[in-house]
């Protein structure tokens, strides 16, 4: 478990993309297929992060998307404290219990936290405390906070709304629980503390970006190799953290183009891990 999968591996960048339907039938058909090649065609077909999902115990595939983006930032240290929003079924909360330390198994090394939120019950994960709670309530923050009980150090978002089969209102929706995600972390994030979540790369997330740039030292917008090439999906990695930014960003301020990757590419994956 935590280990770094090979960059560029997704069967996603891998393939034409047409090419996955046509060898599923050519697989379900062929008779007499020697073993190694019906081996070697149902590992182009399959995905191989699920694949590795399953190898390591992971509860989806969106556990190495986490991997991915901490073995390039490494915010997930010992003794931190992490909120985990979005946390169903559970993969990231899986990552980060064992590089937060929150079993307290590596001696000599500060206990971290896990905390996870969501929708759904999710089975436990060990190490992780995750509640069951919508996130968008009017007394979510105060709730988390004292659940808490101290600042933390990471808040992460993970969360995805159904998708609607609409580009713009997925887009909307996911920027609107990044927005929600990013007040929870200006109230609880400890001074130094990072904040990363998922978004949809479009027009609305302009403000977003204002908003975390005036708020952390650094920011990038980030596509993990693991993150599906034909989805819209990003991760924006927020990092020391200075304050609440103060209300509204002055005209002039930083545009909403961080470092990162506009992808600009079609997609719908918005519930998709
Ligand atoms: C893509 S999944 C998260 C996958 C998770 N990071 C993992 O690795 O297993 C997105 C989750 O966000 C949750 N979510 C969406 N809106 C939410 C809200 N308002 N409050 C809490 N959770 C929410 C959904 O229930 C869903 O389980």
């Amino acid at each position: 478990m935590g280990k770094t999968p090979a960059k560029g591996t997704s069967g996603a960048k891998g393939s034409s993309g047409r090419g996955q339907r046509d060898l599923t039938v050519r697989v379900k058909t062929a008779k007499g297929r020697k073993l190694s090649s019906k081996l070697w065609l149902e590992r182009q077909l399959n995905d191989p992060y699920v694949k590795r999902a399953k190898a390591e115990g992971f509860r989806g595939r969106a556990a190495f998307k986490l991997i991915e983006l901490d073995d390039r930032f490494h915010f997930l240290k010992p003794g931190a404290r992490v909120v985990d929003l979005g946390s169903a079924p559970g993969g990231w909360a899986q990552v980060a219990v064992p590089r937060v330390n929150a079993l307290g198994e590596r001696a000599g090394k500060p206990v971290g936290r896990v905390l996870g939120l969501d929708l759904q019950e999710v089975d436990p994960v060990p190490g992780a405390e995750i509640h069951v709670l919508d996130f968008l309530a009017d007394d979510a923050d105060r709730t988390v906070k004292d659940w808490l009980g101290g600042p933390a150090d990471v808040v992460m978002s993970d969360m995805a709304a159904a998708s609607s089969g609409h580009k713009q209102t997925d887009h909307l929706r996911i920027i609107a629980l990044c927005e929600a995600a990013a007040e929870l972390a200006f109230d609880v994030l400890a001074p130094g503390g990072t904040f990363v979540a998922k978004v949809l790369a479009g027009g609305a997330e302009g403000e977003l970006q204002k908003r975390l740039k005036q708020a952390f030292e650094k920011v990038e917008n980030v596509k993990p190799p693991a993150s599906r090439s034909d989805s819209s999906e990003k991760f924006v990695v927020a990092m020391g953290f200075r304050g609440r930014p103060a209300d509204g960003v002055p005209d002039g301020g930083p545009d909403g183009e961080a470092d990162g990757e506009a992808d600009g590419e079609a997609g719908g994956e918005a519930g998709g891990v």
